[in-house]
């Protein structure tokens, strides 16, 4: 629609807008005038909120407070934005906000602040039954005769002229079936008071305007403004909003101590995750820190939580680990030289010196293998001496390692610092450890109230203690969410290791899988089937788990075709094939990097619009995503594309026969599991349609 259309059409809503709520107003002042012994400002307030009730809210008066016999309600109001919760103020003094309490003439009112809070409370409980999720359930203070716009924690104070526009401005949370049944559903837990000020109530009527009556105290054009943009509106996905109620619980749970989150692939433990996150911020009013080690994925999840909880928004700091921590070192003062290709030079010159020709290569002569045991088991464990070294479980790493093994192993090491110290420069393990000394300083103000770690069994343990040192065994401290099945580096850890003690209740598995169908989950599972897995517990899990799903069907398509070009040809065609507009929601995903180029661009010829995934932030954009499969984690796409999926694995064929050896290095075993795994994640992200490309000849 051309632009000069589009602005009339926004006039002419404006208009019917202003005339629909001018009736309602009218309509609204005459009820509220009906309720002789509310005080004159209950009854403005209440009045603006009429005005509401046409446009599907439901407006419930001096209700009883449940569990107790004399305290009250003032109102609750449950429409598309959620359920408010409201404590009118008849204060003759404006309210003040500073340093987190409240005043009014410069007398203290934090009590009524409590008295709220307290009463949410009660409402977040009386709907997670129903699977709503606490974000939807907020706090109001609304002052008559004052114009507010303020928030203290979680609660927001607005003045009586606010609260109507700043209602139909929350993002649209539910629909009308489910406003109706929420709100007979509050009705009943908070039953009418008894000392109700409130006596008399008339069913809303359109009305008439009455000619000549001055719209008073009604700010027509806030309330227009904000109509307006609510009809405009797109609305916003479900599950900001429902959960399962096994999933409320656990978002709104008391955890003594640290608690972690597991469940396979697409069990809604990122769900879980966020909705905590605006939980604890809303509760503690200090900050959370939402941590994962991949670092596009945070962009994508701030915005998912902007999305759900605005009020609590810019308390979560969504970081990937290792950015965090460089900041961290920066305010603390600490020099940090993070220098990736300097350190990967370093390496190289150590394996020139002392690795290539030492006895390590008849284990695995690739240096990756050597780099990733440094990486991930002897730094990324912070171990410091051979002693230890030398006994140290190395888990998830299938090749044992006797003792000169070892000692070759350690002799890389310490060559490779010495080169590294030689540069001046840091590889990505260092920061983590000298985050973790200085987060481990007795002295340190820690900035957290809590901190949530997504996918935490990518970390290594400097990692997860650096975690654990900012929280420590608080209560709802810390929460580790993730699953061992999807581990997609070498190397592990286990709980104990990091001295994380989860016991009892604090360790929970999710089992229904609400992302993928049937079809595909099957064939994901085929991939990983033989792999058992250790996971950051220590329990031994077969590979292929048993799942709940929730119903919907899926499609699975397999193409193999005899060369590259054809096979490029025919993933072009299924890319040009989709459906009109859903090109946002698919992705192609890609092993390596080199794939990632290749397939940028074959895209870009056919001009097909992409995004890489590391610029993604979860908005909608009309392009297709491209990415690997280790940055396709936490993510999903209602198409997904695999094309040469099956280049890397053995796909049936042995080992020993492929490399013409008897006996299959172990360590080449370890990395095809870890391809399996990558490929599992990658296939899980389809929530419909998952495209298989292979070349070579059918089977
Ligand atoms: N109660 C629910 N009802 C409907 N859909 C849900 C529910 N909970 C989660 N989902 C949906 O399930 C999908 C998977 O959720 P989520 O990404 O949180 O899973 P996950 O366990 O973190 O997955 P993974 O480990 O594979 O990254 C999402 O589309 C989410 O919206």
């Amino acid at each position: 629609m051309a632009a000069g259309g589009s602005a009339a059409r926004r006039a002419q809503e404006a208009r019917r807008q202003e005339r629909l709520l001018r009736e309602q107003w009218q309509s609204a002042r005459r009820q509220a005038r009906q309720w002789e012994a509310a005080s004159e400002g209950e009854r403005r307030v209440a009045a603006q909120l009429l005005v509401l009730t046409e446009r599907g809210w439901r407006l419930l008066v001096d209700r009883r407070w449940p569990g107790t016999r004399t305290a009250n309600v003032d109102m609750l109001m449950v429409g598309p934005g959620g359920v408010f919760v409201i404590d009118v103020k008849n204060w003759r003094r404006a309210p003040e906000v500073a340093d987190g309490r409240l005043r009014a003439g410069g007398e203290p009112r934090d009590e009524h602040a409590a008295k709220l809070l307290a009463v949410t409370k009660a409402a977040e409980s009386a709907v997670a039954s129903l699977g709503l999720s606490p974000v939807a359930v907020q706090p109001l203070m609304v002052f008559a005769g004052h114009r507010v716009d303020a928030g203290l924690g979680r609660i927001r104070l607005l003045g009586e002229h606010e609260v109507g526009p700043a209602l139909l401005s929350e993002c649209r949370r539910l629909r009308a079936e489910s406003v109706r049944a929420i709100a007979d559903h509050v009705e009943r837990v908070f039953p009418d008071y008894e000392g109700s000020a409130v006596t008399e109530r008339i069913p809303p009527s359109p009305g008439q305007p009455q000619q000549g009556v001055p719209d008073g105290l009604f700010d027509l054009e806030g309330l227009r403004d904000a109509a307006l943009e609510e009809a405009l509106r797109a609305p916003i996905e479900q599950w900001m909003t429902f959960l399962h109620p096994d999933q409320v619980a656990l978002v709104r749970r008391n955890w003594s101590g640290p608690a972690r989150i597991s469940g396979p692939a697409g069990t809604g433990k990122t769900v879980v995750a966020l909705h905590r996150a605006a939980h604890v911020a809303r509760r503690t009013g200090g900050r959370t820190l939402y941590v994962t080690y991949a670092n596009n994925l945070p962009r994508v999840q701030a915005t998912f939580l902007k999305a759900m909880a605005p009020a609590v928004a810019d308390r979560v700091d969504f970081r990937s680990l290792h950015s965090w921590a460089q900041e961290f070192l920066q305010e603390r003062g600490v020099p940090v030289r993070l220098h990736g290709n300097k350190a990967q030079t370093a390496f190289s010159l150590a394996w020139k010196y002392v690795g290539r020709d030492s006895r390590l290569a008849e284990v695995d002569p690739a240096p990756i293998y050597w780099r990733e045991e440094i990486d991930h088991v002897i730094k990324g464990r912070g171990i410091t001496t051979f002693e230890e070294y030398a006994t140290v479980p190395r888990r998830r790493r299938r090749a044992s390692l006797r003792r000169p093994h070892r000692q070759a192993v350690w002799e890389l090491y310490e060559a490779y610092e010495e080169l590294r110290i030689a540069r001046g420069v840091h590889d990505f393990n260092d920061v983590l450890s000298l985050a973790l000394a200085e987060a481990s300083r007795p002295t340190g103000q820690l900035p957290y109230a809590a901190v949530i770690v997504d996918e935490v069994q990518d970390l290594t343990l400097v990692g997860v203690r650096l975690l654990h040192a900012l929280v420590g065994d608080a209560p709802n401290g810390l929460l580790l969410v993730g699953d061992g099945q999807q581990a997609v580096y070498p190397g592990g850890f286990r709980l104990t290791d990091a001295g994380i003690d989860i016991r009892g209740d604090r360790g929970q598995v999710l089992r229904t899988n609400y992302r993928n169908s049937k079809q595909i989950l099957d064939v994901a599972l085929t991939v990983v089937a033989e792999d058992a897995f250790e996971d950051i517990d220590g329990l031994r899990t077969p590979g292929r788990r048993d799942v709940d799903l929730t119903y919907h069907d899926g499609q699975v398509t397999r193409v193999t075709k005899p060369t590259v070009h054809d096979h490029d040809q025919a993933l072009l065609d299924a890319l040009r094939a989709m459906p009109g507009g859903t090109r946002a929601d698919a992705a192609v995903l890609c092993p390596s990097k080199r794939a990632i180029g290749h397939y940028q661009r074959l895209l870009a010829q056919a001009d097909i619009p992409v995004c890489l995934l590391e610029h993604y932030d979860g908005r909608p954009v009309d392009a297709v995503k491209l990415g690997s499969y280790r940055r396709a984690k936490g993510l999903e796409f209602k198409r997904v594309y695999l094309p040469q999926h099956d280049a890397a694995l053995s796909d049936g064929v042995p080992a020993g026969e492929r490399f013409g050896v008897a006996e299959v290095p172990e360590t080449l075993r370890e990395r095809e599991e870890l391809l399996r795994s990558q490929l599992f994640v990658a296939m899980t992200r389809a929530r419909d349609v998952l495209w298989l490309g292979s070349v070579g000849s059918p089977r």
